[in-house]
Formats: C-alpha cells, sequence, structure tokens
C-alpha cells in the first residue's frame, strides 16, 4: 500500500474507541496474546499495528465475508489493497506478516469504512434532498408563474412573490410599507409586481412587458424603497424617468404614498427646480423626471447623477423613441455608477427597443405577462365604421345621446382636432373639457384634476396623457380619430379596464383608416374580442405612422364654417 492509498482510505478519519470499544477490547486482548508473535511493518499508526497482531487467520475469513455484502467496501479492497501487497514482497515471512497487516486492517478498519460508507451515504442523501428541493422550487415557481401568466427568460430568476407577507419574511420589509400597501387597499400583488419586485430585490436588471393598469408602477417603486432604507444627503440616489410631465407627477404622488411615514426625500424636476435648483445642496433619494428637464438641469445646473443606485425607464419605448432617445441616452450616461441597477417598463416593448435596451443592461431578466404588445383584456373593444369626418361627430353624439356613461375619454389626432371638437361639444348637454400641449401646466393639471374629481364627464385628449394616466374608472375610451399605431392603441384603451376593473374600448373608422384595421384588429382578437373576419383577411401592412391629414373637424356646412373664420 502507498502513501497516496493510505492518506485516501484513511485521511481525516481517525478511529473511535469508545464507539466501537467492544471491538477493541477483543482485539487488544489478542494483541496481548500474540505480542510477540510478528514484528509490525514501520511507518503504520499505532491502531493498525494493534489490529495486525491481534488478528488470528481463522478471524479473518469470517471478518472478509461479513465486509462482502458492503457496498463500496468491496471497491477499496479490490482495487487498493490488493496489488499493493504484491509492490512489497521482501521475505516469505515478512510478506505473510504484511499480508496479514492489510487483511487486518481491512478487519480493523470495516467500522471506520462504515463510517465513511456512512459519511457518503448521508452525502448522497444531502446531495439528492438538495437537488430535489431545488427541482421542486424550481417547478413550484414554474406552475405558480404558469398560473398567473408570468413569462421569464434569463439565469437564476428568483422565485415570484405570492403574497406581499413574503416582502417581509424573505426580505425584511419595514412594517412602514405594509401599512401603506393596506392603507392603499392593495391586498395581493399583481403578476408584474409577482415577478418584478423580488427581481429588483435581488439586485438584477429588467425589462417588463405587462398590460395598462396592472401596477407597473407599484412594481418599480416599492423595491426600490425598500433598496434605499432610509432617507440620505448623499445626492441622487434612484431616477425615475417619464415621457410626460403628467405622468411624471402622478408617480411621484404614488411613490409618497408609499413612503408615507418615512421621511424620504422625494422629488419631482419641475420647470423651477431644472431652471435654478441648487442640487449640490439639495438632498434627494428619488427624482422623478422627463428627460428634457432632467437633462436641462444635468447641463445647466450641475446635476450629479452620478451616484445613482437605481434608474428606471418607465414607458421605455416612449423613451427610446427617436424624439427623446438623445436625452435619454445623455442620462443614460450621466447615470455612471457602475452598480446601477437599470429597469424598463411598458406595456408594450416593441423588440427593436429591447435590443437598444440590452446593449446598456447586464445579465437582465425579461418579463412579459401575458402576451407581449397586448391589450388589457378587461376591455370590451369595439370597432365602429363611421364613413367619414362628419359621420364620427354625428355617431359621437349620437352613442352620448343614447348611453353616456362617464367619465369619457375621447382621443383625437392632434391638438387643433381636440380644440376644434371641444368647440363642437361644449354647447351640447354634456361636461367635456379639453386638454392638449397648448395649455399652460395649470391648465392642463385643472383639466386632469376635474376629470378625476367626475366634475368633467367627457374629457377630449391628445396622446399626451395617453400613456401612463391612472383614472380611476374611466367607463370608455373613444377612439375618435384612428390611432397612429398598434401601441398608440393599447395605451389609449389602457386608460380604462385598470387595476381589475371592466372597461369599454369603441374606435371609429373612415374609409381612409381600412387599410390599417387590420393591426388594430390583431390586437383585439388577441386580447379575446370579436372581430369580423373580413378584418383579419385583409393584407398585412408594414405600419407607419397613420396621421392622415384630416377634414375640417363640424358638422356645419363648409361655407358656414368659411363665414365664421
Ligand atoms: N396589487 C394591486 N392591487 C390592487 N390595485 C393595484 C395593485 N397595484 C397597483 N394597483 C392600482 O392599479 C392602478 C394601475 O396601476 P399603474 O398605474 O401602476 O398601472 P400600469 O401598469 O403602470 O399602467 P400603464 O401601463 O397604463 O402605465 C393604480 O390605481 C394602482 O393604485
Amino acid at each position: 500500500m502507498t502513501d497516496k492509498d493510505s492518506s485516501f482510505l484513511f485521511s481525516g478519519i481517525t478511529f473511535n474507541r469508545k464507539r466501537f470499544s467492544s471491538d477493541f477490547a477483543r482485539f487488544k486482548e489478542k494483541k496481548e496474546i500474540n505480542d510477540s508473535e510478528e514484528t509490525l511493518p514501520e511507518n503504520k499508526s499505532p491502531e493498525v499495528e494493534v489490529e495486525v497482531a491481534a488478528k488470528p487467520a481463522k478471524k479473518r475469513k469470517r471478518k472478509s465475508t461479513v465486509s462482502d455484502p458492503v457496498e463500496g467496501f468491496n471497491v477499496f479492497k479490490s482495487s487498493k489493497t490488493e496489488p499493493v501487497l504484491e509492490e512489497n514482497e521482501e521475505s516469505e515471512n515478512a510478506s505473510e506478516g504484511k499480508k496479514e497487516l492489510y487483511r487486518q486492517m481491512e478487519v480493523l478498519s470495516f467500522s471506520d469504512h462504515l463510517i465513511l460508507y456512512d459519511l457518503r451515504q448521508l452525502y448522497k442523501h444531502l446531495i439528492q434532498t438538495y437537488s430535489f428541493c431545488k427541482l421542486f422550487k424550481t417547478q413550484r415557481d414554474a406552475i405558480f408563474r404558469k398560473q398567473h401568466n408570468i413569462h421569464t427568460s434569463g439565469s437564476n430568476i428568483p422565485s415570484p412573490l405570492h403574497d406581499f407577507s413574503e416582502l417581509r419574511s424573505r426580505y425584511k420589509c419595514k412594517p412602514y410599507i405594509l401599512r401603506n400597501l393596506a392603507e392603499l387597499g392593495i391586498k395581493e400583488p399583481t403578476p408584474i409586481q409577482m415577478q418584478a419586485i423580488p427581481l429588483l430585490l435581488s439586485g438584477r436588471e429588467c425589462f417588463a412587458c405587462a398590460p395598462t393598469g396592472s401596477g407597473k408602477t407599484l412594481a418599480f417603486v416599492c423595491p426600490m424603497l425598500m433598496k434605499l432604507k432610509h432617507a440620505s444627503k448623499d445626492g441622487v440616489r434612484a431616477v425615475i424617468l417619464l415621457p410626460t410631465r403628467e405622468l411624471a407627477s402622478q408617480t411621484a404622488r404614488e411613490c409618497k404614498k408609499l413612503a408615507k411615514g418615512k421621511k424620504f426625500y422625494i422629488r419631482l424636476m419641475t420647470k423651477q427646480l431644472a431652471n435654478t435648483g441648487e442640487f449640490s445642496k439639495l438632498p434627494c433619494d428619488i427624482l422623478i423626471s422627463t428627460p428634457l428637464r432632467l437633462k436641462s438641469a444635468v447641463n445647466k445646473r450641475k446635476l450629479d447623477l452620478s451616484r445613482v443606485e437605481y434608474l428606471v425607464l418607465d414607458e421605455s419605448d416612449k423613451l427610446f423613441d427617436l424624439g427623446l432617445l438623445k436625452p435619454v441616452d445623455a442620462i443614460v450616461k450621466a447615470c455612471s455608477n457602475p452598480s446601477i441597477i437599470r429597469s424598463l417598463f411598458s406595456a408594450t416593448l416593441p423588440d427593436t427597443v429591447e435590443e437598444l435596451a440590452r446593449t446598456i443592461m447586464h445579465d437582465a431578466v425579461r418579463v412579459i405577462i401575458g402576451r407581449k404588445n397586448s391589450a388589457s383584456e378587461s376591455i370590451k373593444q369595439k370597432l365602429v365604421f363611421v364613413g367619414s369626418e362628419e359621420g364620427k361627430l354625428m355617431a359621437l353624439r349620437q352613442t352620448f345621446e343614447e348611453s353616456l356613461n362617464p367619465p369619457v375619454l375621447v382621443f383625437v389626432q392632434n391638438k387643433e382636432r381636440a380644440k376644434d371638437l371641444y368647440k363642437e361639444l361644449r354647447f351640447d348637454d354634456v361636461r367635456v373639457d379639453v386638454i392638449h400641449s397648448d395649455l399652460s401646466q395649470e391648465q392642463r393639471e385643472n383639466a386632469i384634476d376635474n376629470f378625476r374629481a367626475g366634475k368633467t364627464w367627457v374629457l377630449i385628449a391628445t396622446d399626451v396623457i395617453a400613456r401612463g394616466m391612472d383614472f380611476k374608472g374611466v367607463n370608455c375610451v373613444v377612439n375618435y380619430d384612428f390611432p397612429d399605431s398598434s401601441s398608440a392603441y393599447i395605451h389609449r384603451i389602457g386608460r380604462s379596464g385598470r387595476a381589475g376593473r371592466s372597461g369599454e374600448a369603441v374606435t371609429f373608422y373612415t374609409e381612409a383608416d381600412i387599410r390599417y384595421l387590420k393591426n388594430i384588429a390583431n390586437v383585439m382578437k388577441a386580447s379575446g374580442c370579436e372581430v369580423p373576419e373580413w378584418i383579419l383577411s385583409l393584407p398585412k401592412l408594414k405600419w407607419k405612422k397613420h396621421r392622415p391629414k384630416r377634414e375640417f373637424l363640424s358638422t356645419k356646412p363648409h361655407d358656414e364654417e368659411e363665414e365664421e373664420e
């Protein structure tokens, strides 16, 4: 036997005399009897020596029979012991002595082998149990994700959250957040919250695409507050970027609601702050802004974003639109902290945006709830052929006469048409208001507040409020002018049917819009609405922005309009 073999077999093993005291006593007794009979080879441990001298030939045979059925033990016996004996031949006697020794070692170390064997079995068992638990957890997570329509891709994705109480048990969430969730009436996490919250809490970057009104805001605000832990005066620590001022101010409000009771510095980047803010002296845990204002503050007021730990791009596809791409890119660069966690959220996430985003993110996880780029299933969608522009106004009035169920949002193509439609409807018997980008910030806020408060029944709007705005209980969205893209359609109609409520969406179309119908029809079909077969069989059209020049919006004869002007 070589030293190497010896150390392999016996390394870390010491003979437990107490445990095997009876065997030990028996062998010891025999050693005393045979003490003078054999000389022991050098370099053997005292325990080995004792046993070797003690073992009579008769017993050897019996012991080796006992060892036979022990799995693993026989492997040692055949492969390690025999060849070593051949290597160490000296004289016949010495050889006999050695053979005896090794046989005795087998017998003596049988208990040790048993321990080794037990340890191996235990280890094997532990590995099996661990693998089983891991497999069980993976299977359990997969079933849970399937039940909630959560699709993920990426490596080492943390288990989804089953319940908000897990925020405490798994992530040591402070009680103020759970208290605020309860006060806001938020009991169960929505699917996007189930997966995005644990992801962000585990420090992973993510792209998330979930239907309108499914609680994406909370999915990034909650982990952000948890990770920031407490207020600090160490510069800007988190940035939430949104495409419109209305949305930025709504998100700032939501953040404050969830942070209630904890003194965080949550700031909305207003025009005044962007132009005059003394950012070096301004404590700010979370900064919420549109890209242009933030970029202006970085350039003109030397706002330092190098310590930002969390960056959220909400309505990310809009932020990656050509018009905003440059300032967004500048902000992403200014957030130069190498350990920053970035996340993208939207109800629509085109592949091009994903590809672009991947270039700036590391090991990001993709989370899709339901089908990517689909409308909320709680909205009943309808297409109505109105023939012409005049037909639209008549159809709208007729709808209001038959069944006006406020609050109703009416979307038009641009601010001119918003103003025109408002002029048409303001003397009708409905409480109507309008919002577009020509209004002052204050006028825009008033329009939104009045609509939220129920003072306005019908709000005429451009796409400026099509994304992200959370008006509770909008019963119906009317696409007076056909949306210019399928994502615009998804976001517009998503102002109703939020947070599990039901809603309705009516889309008017004219002859000029028919070529673009199929894309909308596909969205409708994917969310379970009925669509006439002839629309689905229309030829596929590569959709560029559909913004036709629309006729003047009025039911009055054209010469009358000209006279008025
Ligand atoms: N877990 C929840 N349970 C009940 N309501 C919730 C929950 N989470 C969020 N909400 C509520 O759902 C509404 C919609 O949430 P939010 O505005 O975050 O949706 P969103 O997914 O961002 O929609 P959009 O794509 O239109 O921006 C809000 O009024 C919010 O308070």
